[in-house]
């Protein structure tokens, strides 16, 4: 497909790259970028990009997509279609899954079901133990050799340190980076909220920052003894934040994420018996919150992604307690990135860029991320000034646990182009 990009704000990280232009991408890649393009024959598509920013398509680094075993809650392809909605090219599927994904043949399962029937590229992330039960090691070499991009036990830390190790070890040996969910098991002790005032008020058993500090402590250790590069996901505190910088400081191969709920509610926002405010790690304190956004603008933060963690109706709608934790970011990350960061001037545009596509290539080692002649054309167009109430009813996305439901946004995605083709366009 031959499709011309007319007149955007053209954003590459890659070469600090922000001026106005037209795209053309033809056979997959992107095949001209300059002031004006002049095509001989119509293309069979054009888009008109005036007044809207052009990325390299967005990379989403933390998704559940629930397939196989929990198809309920979304599955390969309803997840595919709703990053492609959201503006990602690229999503990378956490293993926690029925059965967790292990081994090379369920990985196979979901990059054959992503390929033949997914509008955007989906990546399996492999389980560092066996069924998650952080006992013994999955079979990480089997599943490096059938491509996944990296190895995660998210849903909850390897709370054996010996074990980890090794896992880390390997991916070292592999070059591919561990995702890391810091949370230390035996002090959850039940905790469904941030361990606050908040909690005291609503009468929950809380989780306090040590929780995910601890293990964010010890995984940066570990990280500096096998040389694996370590990602830490879903940060959430004030103290995540200053070892990162630490680490960073002492040329430690880390990166931190932050999700776009972490980013924007505290604690003070749950709102009594509403488990879409339920997630992990918890909505933490505005002091944790403002951490967060200074260290997305200082750049200690590399990645924004969204932990898309979608849950059925019924699930959501159990009490605080009872309800599984997660709420879905596919569809709101970029509006919401776009409302509370961008259009606040706490990052430039090309920031989000940086952390939303550019940053979290590198991380994966992909040669995506970035708008340049003869790359692959993955390509995002957001549109910055479109006002709009977001509205869950209207994702692609089985889930629909959100806790922006009803919220007001300026900034949306106006079409998503992968391997030179449309996945998604606003119409
Ligand atoms: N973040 C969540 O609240 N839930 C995730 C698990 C996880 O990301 O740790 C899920 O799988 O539902
Ligand atoms: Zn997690
Ligand atoms: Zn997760």
């Amino acid at each position: 497909m031959k499709i011309l990009i007319k007149k955007g704000r053209i954003l590459n990280p890659s070469d600090q790259t922000d001026k106005i232009g037209d795209i053309l991408v033809e056979d997959g890649v992107i095949k001209e970028m300059k002031e004006e393009i002049e095509c001989k024959e119509t293309p069979e598509k054009i888009i008109d990009a005036k007044g809207c920013y052009i990325m390299p398509g967005l990379i989403d680094l933390h998704v559940h997509l629930r397939d196989p075993g929990l198809t309920y809650k979304e599955d390969v392809v309803t997840g595919a279609k709703a990053g492609a909605k959201g503006g990602f090219t690229t999503i990378l599927a956490m293993p926690n899954t029925k059965p967790v994904i292990d081994c090379a043949d369920r990985v196979n399962y979901v990059h054959n079901k992503a390929k033949e029937l997914a509008p955007i590229h989906v990546l399996q992330v492999g389980a560092v133990t066996k069924q998650q039960k952080g006992e013994e090691l999955a079979d990480i070499e089997g599943m490096i050799k059938a491509g996944i991009p990296a190895i995660s036990e998210d849903g909850k830390s390897v709370m054996n340190t010996r074990i980890y190790k090794e896992a880390m070890q390997i991916a070292a040996d592999h070059n591919i980076p561990v995702f890391a969910h810091c949370e230390d098991q035996n002090m959850v002790n039940g905790g469904c909220v941030n361990e606050d005032e908040k909690s005291k008020e609503l009468g929950l058993p809380g989780i306090s920052n040590a929780v995910e500090d601890i293990i964010v402590a010890r995984d940066i250790m570990l990280a500096k003894e096998t040389g694996a590069s370590l990602h830490l996901c879903h940060c959430s505190t004030k103290d995540s934040v200053r070892m990162i910088e630490l680490a960073k400081e002492e040329k430690l191969p880390v990166t931190g994420e932050v999700c776009p709920h972490h980013f924007i509610l505290t604690s003070d926002d749950v709102v009594a018996g509403d488990a879409n405010y339920k997630m992990n790690p918890p909505l933490r304190t505005k002091e944790d919150r403002d951490a967060l956004v200074k260290g997305l603008k200082d750049d200690i933060f590399d990645v924004i992604s969204t932990d898309h963690a979608p849950h059925s109706r019924e699930e959501k709608q159990r009490s605080m307690t009872e309800a599984p934790f997660g709420i879905v970011g596919l569809e709101t990350a970029v509006p919401l990135t776009m409302t509370e960061l961008v259009h606040k001037g706490i990052l430039t545009p090309m920031q989000m860029a940086e952390k939303m596509s550019y940053n979290p290539a590198k991380i994966i080692h992909s040669d995506r991320g970035r708008l340049e002649v003869g790359s692959p054309a993955d390509i995002t167009i957001i549109d910055p000034e479109k006002e709009y109430v977001i509205d869950s009813k209207t994702f692609e996305s089985k889930g629909k646990n959100t806790p922006f439901n009803g919220r007001k946004v300026k900034g949306m995605v106006k079409a998503t182009i992968c391997d030179g083709e449309i996945a998604y366009i606003e119409e």
